[in-house]
């Protein structure tokens, strides 16, 4: 069986945004339009199709991505008429599930960045965008709610420019806000869509005349400009004058290599919640935002190197696939999200998970759509499935051919701010408690699950106690395990505080074979976020050279057990500058422990350095309390680093210890009757002031 959608059809898009944009509307809206799902539910009557799991349900906001697909014929453009398969997967909006964001732009080619008409940009819109510039995702923007009063679509355009440096170009231009958004100006065809009654009917053909061709002119014009930049036959046609000669397949053709190419970002306009501009999106998505053919190959590496090598985008490649997201279903068991990059996947086929070492065989493969399920014969690149009957993934693993393995790039690596010990109840639940924890953590590479070497108490580390606190409630509700929790505690580290030279000798020779080592490291501070840097300074066969990964291992394994209260030691650079072996005594093994000791003795000569996690956080107040609000910032050791006016109400930047940002929301909306707003994510982890040196014992005790 060969694919039912050519690949050049396909569009793996996310949807991503602040809290409250109006995502999770706007998916519901795109699947009543493309026929998926007939009766839509309302975010506020808990009865959505896309936000399913119970504790979604219950906070009203979207924790877990799902991804579904719907299928779309757009009316206009160079696919005008062709049926395009749209994978989409909502992403969360809160900054405590970042890991979610990551691990859906990680997978996606294209992205529909949703913003509130009436904010414009805020601060988590942000946190996102750069995340998607990271991965350098291609994106059209959204800007919804234009039905909302205070609706500003030319104000909401300014500040993708202003706050995020983009560069946006406006396709659209709306007819009225708030309750009069009667239609729009669609800029690249120059036709007037006005729409027509509650249920996304519209009328699309009349030309721009009058008046309101004399206000649309200038971006009109603009649109041109930004198209002249990326296509040299519009370049031409606008040189010479000759305005009306650009058509319209001139304009598409131009915003679609300027999207791709991330040089620009096609701004378009509705409110999801009035079904309004929600065709006219979905034509968009497959104009201007990129098929996974675009690219010809997908880059990895040879596992257990750093040597390049690439795949083709192609079915008849030998398979490589992302797992990107763990689920369990109680009917099926566990779930693998694949994202197809290669090749072609059958239920039966063997794959390699370089991580593991393990071969797997798929057992069923599906489509989702949103909770529903589709068993397929088989997936082919581009696709975006589920798996079942694959053991011992993590998200992020790469299952691939065993004859021709390669590891794709994974997710980023995020760092834990909060710590919660928990406890289970019962000698009885302690079995229960460790499964769900270690489903949770293979699931969530943002959780982190270890153990407090003193009290021997489970630690959880994780994004924020927003993170931890579902963490504890997934617990409870599919796993049944009613834990004692302890309270969130900052995750703080340990690093150097200069470099000491240090030699460990390691011999034991009583009973069993004798094993000798000796190390010479040079040890001290490294540049942070760097890690462990490891240096073989030595000159070529001092140590033999496979017995030198065995050190670095030693090292490593130290400096995540650390040295004092379980806190890892992190930013270390560690030169190995001389050794000794003996003839049949030194193994691995040996020098293993041999690393491991000399980090221990070296860092306790070298002296800790406390470093904290210093977040940063924005919070938008209305005027009247932003005295207030600064006054509490620093009071909580924050430092104000800028201030700015959006519309009637005040956004402050600051920075400010994770220590101090306990129940820091609750506390806000307490201190300002609940009008003002908060995000935080983590800036740098920064050594811990002198003065509280003494207070951050108290608080790791
Ligand atoms: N006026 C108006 N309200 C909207 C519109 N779209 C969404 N909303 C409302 O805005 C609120 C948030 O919408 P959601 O779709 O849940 O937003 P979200 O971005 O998915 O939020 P999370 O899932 O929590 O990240 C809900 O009360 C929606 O009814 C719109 O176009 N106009």
């Amino acid at each position: 069986m060969s694919r039912t959608t050519r690949i050049e059809r396909y569009r793996n898009i996310g949807i991503m945004a602040h809290i409250d944009a109006g995502k999770t509307t706007l998916t519901e809206r795109v699947l009543f339009f493309t026929g998926r799902i007939h009766a839509m539910g309302e975010v506020h009557s808990g009865s959505t199709e896309m936000d399913w799991m119970p504790e979604e349900k219950k906070r009203g906001i979207t924790i877990t991505s799902a991804a579904t697909t719907a299928f779309w014929e757009p009316r206009h453009g160079r696919a005008a008429g062709a049926l395009h398969r749209i994978n989409i997967i909502d992403t969360p909006g809160h900054v405590d599930f970042t890991i979610e964001v990551e691990r859906s732009l990680r997978v996606l080619d294209g992205a529909v960045a949703v913003l509130d008409a009436s904010q414009g940009v805020e601060p988590q819109s942000e946190a996102v965008w750069r995340q998607a510039d990271r991965y350098g995702v291609p994106r059209i923007v959204f800007i919804n709610k234009m039905d909302k009063v205070g609706a500003d679509f030319a104000m909401s355009v300014k500040s993708l420019e202003e706050k995020l440096g983009a560069n946006p170009v406006a396709v659209q231009w709306p007819l009225g806000d708030g309750a009069d958004f009667l239609g729009l100006v669609d800029l690249v065809r120059m036709r007037v869509v006005r729409f027509d009654g509650e249920d996304g009917g519209f009328s699309d053909d009349a030309p721009v005349s009058g008046a309101l061709l004399e206000e649309v002119l200038p971006l009109r014009l603009k649109l041109i400009e930004a198209c002249a930049d990326v296509d040299a036959t519009v370049l031409e046609k606008f040189v010479e004058g000759r305005l009306e000669d650009i058509t319209v397949e001139d304009l598409e053709r131009a915003l679609r290599s300027g999207t791709l190419a991330r040089t620009l970002v096609p701004v378009l306009c509705g409110s999801a919640f009035k079904k309004k501009g929600v065709q006219m999106l979905l034509d968009a998505v497959v104009n201007y935002l990129p098929a996974p053919s675009d690219l010809a190959s997908v880059e990895g590496c040879v596992p257990g190197t750093d040597e390049k090598v690439s795949r083709p985008v192609s079915d008849a490649a030998p398979p490589a696939a992302l797992a990107f997201k763990l689920m369990s279903d109680k009917s099926v068991g566990g779930i693998v999200f694949l994202r197809v990059y290669s090749g072609t996947l059958r239920a039966g086929t063997v794959l390699l998970n370089p991580a593991t070492g393990r071969k797997e065989r798929v057992g069923r493969l599906m489509f989702m759509h949103a909770n529903r399920r589709e068993e397929v014969a088989e997936v082919h690149a581009g696709d975006l499935c589920a798996a079942l009957g694959l053991k011992g993934v993590r998200t992020g693993d790469t299952l691939c051919d065993p004859d021709a393995p390669v590891v794709l790039e994974s997710l980023g690596v995020m760092e834990p701010v909060v710590q919660l010990a928990v406890e289970a109840r019962s000698p009885g639940e302690l079995p229960k408690l460790e499964e769900g924890l270690q489903r949770l953590a293979a699931e969530d590479p943002s959780l982190r699950v270890g153990v407090d070497p003193e009290s021997g108490q489970v630690l959880l580390s994780g994004m924020g106690e927003l993170h931890l606190e579902v963490i504890v409630e997934r617990l409870r509700t599919e796993f049944g395990v009613e834990a004692r929790v302890g309270q969130p505690k900052v995750a703080y580290r340990d690093t150097l505080g200069r470099t000491v030279r240090q030699e460990y000798r390691h011999v034991r020779q009583s009973g069993g074979p004798g094993q000798y080592a000796r190390v010479v490291l040079d040890v001290g501070p490294a540049p942070r976020g760097a890690g462990l840097v490891f240096v073989d300074a030595t000159k070529g066969g001092t140590i033999p050279r496979e017995l030198i990964p065995a050190i670095e291992k030693g090292v490593a394994g130290a400096m995540a057990r650390g040295l004092r209260d379980g806190v890892p030691l992190v930013d270390v650079e560690v030169r190995l500058v001389d050794g000794d072996t003996h003839v049949k005594d030194s193994t691995p093994q040996a020098f293993a422990v041999a690393g491991s000791m000399a980090l221990q003795e070296a860092a306790r000569r070298a002296g800790l350095v406390g470093l904290e996690p210093v977040m940063e956080v924005e919070v938008t107040t209305p005027e009247a309390f932003l005295g207030d609000v600064l006054g509490d910032l620093s009071a909580r050791r924050g430092r104000v680093l800028g201030m700015e006016a959006k519309g009637p109400a005040r956004s402050v930047s600051a920075r400010v210890p994770m220590a101090r940002l306990f129940g820091y929301v609750t506390s806000l909306r307490g201190r300002t009757q609940g009008r003002a707003q908060a995000s935080m994510r983590l800036g740098a982890y920064e050594p811990v002031p002198e003065a509280l040196h003494a207070s951050v014992s108290e608080a790791r005790a």
